[in-house]
């Protein structure tokens, strides 16, 4: 255990080297940035072997720990799943270069021409889950927008987190920047996330990526700026207008295409007056979904065990879904409003005007008509690549990759103008 002024003092060091390291970054040209990702992708696919020496550490440590077998999932590498690693980096090398795109431009009555451009946020601190490529992933898009960040990933995953970040730190040196810029928490001891969340003036902004319990420590503790990357309530509410068979497409893909991801959908709402309720439940019981509802609504079929109260509010994370009928859209919304967590939310609707109406009053990151919320990824959105779900209310709300992690300044271009 790290007494917390040992965990304090290893953050305000890493603040120190990472704010320097942030100063080179911001000024070094596009293609030494774009070249430092291609070497760290390089040098990820030569360690490709002592990574997978690391991680199969940690999943022995795991093994005897009890993880689940979705989190050993999560946590396993191999060498497809290196190479894809690698890759991901050098496409983010790729990116269009967010640091310095003029946003807008305007020229005042006075002459005076002002512009909005994009700059790097500076120091970016990331806690994460137990999965490896994160680090990768989460590091390449820092440094592609000029940030320098500190990474603490899950606990499970520390040594393999060490071995990737030992070639990244190895492309950034041979691109001529500060290994400073990529820097990872060298302990799991949790007493560092909470000094990082403390570490205002040397991280500029705290993304946690996680759930329930990181969600409890950032609301009490952050004195940083929070980029909240939280849990997945979801909900796909079926509408009386919907088509049967797509909203069956739907409904299914949303739980069942990966059970264990932020996007799937935790809840299914079905309109009181959708023509066949039963129909979708039977669906994803066929498809192996434990299903809770009211055993009382005849309609929705046969519901082995019933909702609790607790489970509106449930991340299963798993092939079990809670299912309540609705009376139309407002009382969906009402539930969402309730209930969601302001990740994704979906309406499957042949009625426009409703669809629309759905679209405008559901205040969640991303809202979809007649799509699965399984498309929340920042890939699918066209972005390259991403950090993950943005669920708060700041700017960068849903997938956040290179824009997400620039904020703007404003550049007046005077020719003698005076307020007087
Ligand atoms: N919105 C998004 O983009 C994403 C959201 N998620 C969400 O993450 C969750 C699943 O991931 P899971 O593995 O359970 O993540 P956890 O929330 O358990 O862990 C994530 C990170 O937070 C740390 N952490 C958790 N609780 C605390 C605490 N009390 N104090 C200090 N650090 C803490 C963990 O550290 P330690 O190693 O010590 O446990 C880990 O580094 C789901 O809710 C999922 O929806 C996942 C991916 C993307
Ligand atoms: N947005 C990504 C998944 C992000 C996510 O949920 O990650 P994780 O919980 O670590 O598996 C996708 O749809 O593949």
């Amino acid at each position: 255990m790290l007494a917390p002024e040992a965990s304090t003092t290893l953050i305000a060091r890493m603040g120190a080297r990472a704010r320097g390291a942030a100063g080179v970054l911001a000024s070094a040209p596009d293609a030494r940035r774009a070249e430092a990702l291609r070497c760290a992708a390089r040098a990820l696919s030569k360690s490709s072997e002592t990574i997978l020496a690391a991680n199969s550490i940690d999943v022995a440590r795991g093994q005897d720990a009890g993880l689940s077998a979705a989190m050993l999932d999560r946590l396993r590498l191999d060498a497809a799943r290196v190479k894809a690693i690698a890759a991901g980096v050098a496409a983010v090398a790729d990116l269009v270069d967010p640091v310095g795109q003029v946003i807008d431009a305007a020229t005042r009555p006075n002459g005076l021409e002002l512009t909005r451009v994009r700059v790097p946020i500076g120091v970016i601190g990331i806690i994460y889950e137990s999965r490896p490529n994160v680090t990768a992933d989460a590091a390449a898009l820092c440094v592609r927008a000029g940030n320098a960040v500190i990474l603490r990933g899950g606990t499970e995953a520390i040594e393999s987190n060490r071995a990737i970040h030992a070639a990244l730190v190895d492309g950034l040196m041979q691109a001529g920047l500060p290994a400073d810029a990529v820097q990872l928490v060298p302990t799991t001891d949790r007493a560092a996330v909470g000094a990082m969340l403390a570490a205002d003036g040397l991280i500029d902004l705290i993304i946690p990526r996680g759930g329930k319990s990181l969600v409890a420590r950032v609301q009490a503790e952050a004195r940083v700026p929070v980029l909240a990357h939280l849990d997945g309530i979801n909900h796909v509410f079926v509408h009386a207008s919907a088509d049967p068979e797509m909203a069956r497409r739907i409904v299914l893909d949303a739980k069942m295409r990966r059970t264990g991801i932020c996007g799937a959908m935790e809840t299914l709402l079905i309109d009181r007056d959708f023509v066949d309720p039963a129909m979708l439940v039977e669906a994803l019981q066929q498809a192996g979904c434990e299903v809770r509802g009211d055993p009382i609504e005849a309609s929705i079929g046969e519901i082995v065990k019933p909702a609790d109260p607790a489970d509106w509010d449930t991340e299963y994370l798993d092939a079990i879904c809670s299912v309540a009928l609705v009376d139309g859209v407002d009382a969906a919304l009402a539930h969402i409003a309730r209930h969601g967590s302001g990740h994704t939310d979906a309406i499957v609707a042949a009625d426009e005007r409703v669809a629309e109406h759905f679209l405008a009053r559901c205040d969640s990151a991303i809202v979809l008509w007649n799509a699965s919320t399984q498309f929340a990824d920042g890939a699918e959105f066209g972005l390259g690549a991403e950090i993950g779900i943005a669920t708060g209310r700041l700017h960068a709300r849903g997938p956040v990759a290179l824009e997400g992690l620039t904020t703007y300044k404003w550049v007046g271009r005077g020719s003698g103008q005076v307020r007087g």
